[in-house]
């Protein structure tokens, strides 16, 4: 009995609590609507204020009058047609968008054109890019077709003198003589292969599947290791090989990380640049330089070239971010650039496994080079482009000892080396053909089958992998400079 009287004395004390605020709330609610409906007593009876009298009239004026079949015999307020420049029911207020940032059209051009600039400059870096209204650069470009205004002047488009445009008249005359002169011009031009090309007969002849050999750097594994890189690193360098810089660069990762993460800092390498001549280096930092920040490099863990300036370079960048704790830098590129040899030389340290031989670098890792920067090693990566075979080879992106019939390259090989190099190089006297020089080559070098006969694939291996190595020199000319020819003319 005694717990439940103390039960019913709880529930009623919590009942009167909870009551208390209810209570307190009508309260509030009262002196409220006391306070809102502005009223005021004349002679004790109650007399509407005029702005509640205003309100109460437009509310009466929102609704039209009907007759009783639902016909509207009297239109509402806002229905009735108004002379123009009368104010509408609700009148728009600036103060409605009190939350939004709001920009004049002339300071928004100023910023499109500032920031445009600065975007495009790769020596300066936009930080903080996620709370710049980047997107409004964009705007401009989603309006594919341009604006009237844009291509005529205000005056002939709309003024007093507007001169109405025609449509382009692709016959070439307005008349019926000029509409048949181009309908039967139009009809002798037409080529009929052009449509009966869509479909074809099988004759028996297909393309040869492409070896896989010739896939290196292109497997669904390697590019997801690339992606895993560049979306841990702040910082990304772009390896590439002196003797083709051209060649070894991905223009689609590139354009990937301009379009889609353009806040981190992409920089190009010209690594193995002991093997080109100076004028070649300098001429291809010129030129690489325009689209990106480039510094020439010589991977050697003794006698390196470009090593401070890339680590200075590197705490710049580190202090760029100095909100970070600590930045990473990804480096990728083609296989077999020097990708892992740059990171060795910079740490002064083999921290990286370094072969002569493509795809040494299997998985991303991780190296500490200072307390707030830390570098990742990629493996190399190719995008499949229209390369052919004989490109892929000779660029070193495949292993020659896996290479079947290696003798069919040393041809273009020949082409792209100096004949006295390769003289100097083999001591040979002369070749005439590149069976000539392979046999020579291997009666030279020992490398005989049996019966003596020249053992050409075994000297064709040999042969690619020097030139792969840079012990034959060779290298991609540099075009001409175009603004440094300007200078030299004036
Ligand atoms: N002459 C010269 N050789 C270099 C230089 N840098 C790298 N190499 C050589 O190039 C070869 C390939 O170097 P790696 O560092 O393994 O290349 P990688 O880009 O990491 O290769 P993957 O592991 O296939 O991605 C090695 O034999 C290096 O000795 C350089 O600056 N000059």
């Amino acid at each position: 009995m005694s717990k439940n009287k103390n039960r019913k004395k709880k529930g009623a004390a919590a009942s009167s609590t909870k009551k208390a605020p209810s209570t307190s709330h009508s309260l509030s609610l009262k002196n409220r609507s006391s306070s809102k409906a502005a009223t005021g007593s004349v002679n004790g009876a109650k007399v509407r204020s005029q702005s509640t009298v205003k309100r109460l009239q437009m509310y009466r004026g929102g609704k039209p009058k009907r007759d009783p079949s639902g016909r509207i015999t009297q239109a509402a307020a806002f229905q009735e047609r108004l002379p123009s420049g009368t104010q509408a029911r609700v009148a728009p207020n600036r103060q409605w968008f009190n939350n939004s940032r709001v920009v004049t059209q002339n300071s928004l051009q100023k910023f499109q054109s500032a920031l445009s600039t600065t975007l495009a400059d790769p020596y300066q870096v936009v930080m903080k890019q996620t709370q710049l209204p980047v997107t409004l650069l964009n705007e401009k470009g989603k309006q594919k077709r341009a604006h009237i205004l844009d291509v005529e002047s205000y005056g002939t488009t709309f003024g007093p003198k507007a001169q109405r445009k025609r449509p382009a008249n692709v016959t070439g005359g307005d008349d019926m003589e000029a509409l048949m002169a181009h309908v039967e011009r139009t009809q002798s031009e037409y080529n009929q292969d052009k449509d009966l090309d869509l479909m074809r007969e099988d004759d028996g002849v297909k393309q040869e599947t492409m070896n896989p050999l010739f896939r290196a750097g292109q497997s669904k594994r390697i590019w997801n290791e690339l992606y895993k890189v560049i979306d841990s690193s702040d910082v990304v360098i772009q390896v590439l090989d002196a003797r083709n810089p051209e060649g070894t660069r991905c223009r689609q990762v590139e354009s990937y990380l301009k379009k889609e993460k353009a806040y981190k800092h992409l920089i190009f390498i010209l690594n193995k640049c002991d093997l080109v001549p100076v004028w070649v280096t300098q001429r291809w930092v010129a030129i690489l330089s325009r689209s990106h920040p480039t510094l020439a490099f010589h991977a050697n863990m003794r006698k390196s070239f470009g090593k401070q300036a890339l680590i200075q370079l590197l705490r710049q960048f580190s202090r760029l971010h100095q909100d970070k704790k600590q930045i990473s830098v990804g480096f990728i590129g083609y296989p077999n650039v020097g990708k892992s040899s740059v990171i060795n030389t910079l740490r002064s340290q083999k921290v990286c496994n370094v072969a002569p031989i493509a795809g040494e670098t299997k998985v991303w890792q991780y190296i500490t080079l200072m307390k707030r920067i830390f570098l990742i090693d990629c493996p190399g990566i190719v995008y499949p482009a229209e390369d052919s075979e004989t490109d892929i080879v000779l660029k070193g992106v495949v292993r020659v000892e896996n290479v079947p019939h290696p003798e069919q390259y040393i041809d273009e090989l020949l082409q792209r080396v100096k004949r006295e190099y390769i003289l100097k190089t083999y001591s040979i006297d002369d070749y005439s053909t590149t069976e000539d020089f392979l046999e020579k080559l291997a009666r030279k070098t020992g490398k005989l089958l049996k019966g003596a006969e020249p053992d050409l694939q075994t000297v064709a291996k040999m042969v690619l992998n020097d030139f792969q190595r840079g012990k034959l020199p060779h290298y991609v000319s540099p075009p001409e400079d175009p603004e440094k020819q300007e200078t030299e003319e004036k």
